[in-house]
């Protein structure tokens, strides 16, 4: 079984995906980090040096490894990798997705106390700019997240959420 989470930029993909795994003794790949690995440059350098249109297509790429490489894996997504190209639908193809589904307000907060610096959509954002942003992307990457097997509300509870409905 494939666990794939997904959701905003501080919705916590990659804190409870590593925390879930860790309970369900699965494999644990955040898809970034693993993009990083693969390519031996920061999220920040391929942003810088390629564009986002490329980290898309590296992003896509590092989906189908992943899922070729892994089977019992809770998988991480970077925020932007259901949205881009068929991904959501292969994702749900190839396991049962959850969508975090956090407010932009704590969003914004939790984005603002870690720091911008590692993620380049945001890097030197002021605190309205961040909200503003957050809200607008949001607005568009809903219609993607909404895909999800299944959506879990409420910042703080998804993780129980999550482990209860998998020990259904
Ligand atoms: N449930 C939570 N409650 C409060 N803060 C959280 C929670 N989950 C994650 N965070 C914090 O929010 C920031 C972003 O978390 P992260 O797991 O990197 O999110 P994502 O991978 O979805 O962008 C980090 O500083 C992390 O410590
Ligand atoms: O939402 C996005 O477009 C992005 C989210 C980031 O991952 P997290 O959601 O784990 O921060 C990372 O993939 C990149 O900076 C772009
Ligand atoms: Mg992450």
């Amino acid at each position: 079984m494939r666990i794939f989470l997904i959701g905003m930029m501080g919705s916590g993909k990659t804190t409870l995906g590593r925390q879930l795994a860790g309970q369900l003794g699965y494999t644990f790949v955040d898809l970034d980090e693993y993009l990083v690995q693969r390519q031996g440059q920061s999220i920040n350098q391929i942003f810088e040096q390629y564009g986002q249109e490329h980290f898309r297509k590296l992003e896509r790429q590092a989906l189908e490894e992943v899922v070729q490489k892994y089977d019992k894996a809770v998988i991480s997504t970077g925020g932007g990798a259901p949205c881009f190209f068929n991904n959501i639908e292969y994702i749900n193809q190839h396991g049962t997705s959850f969508y975090l589904d956090v407010p932009v307000e704590q969003l914004a907060h939790r984005l603002l106390a870690h720091g911008l610096q590692e993620r380049p959509l945001l890097t030197g954002k002021s605190p309205a700019e961040l909200n503003l942003y957050l809200t607008e992307t949001l607005t568009h990457r809903k219609q993607f997240y909404e895909r999800a097997t299944y959506t879990l509300a409420g910042a703080n509870t998804a993780a129980q959420s999550l482990l209860r409905l998998l020990n259904q």
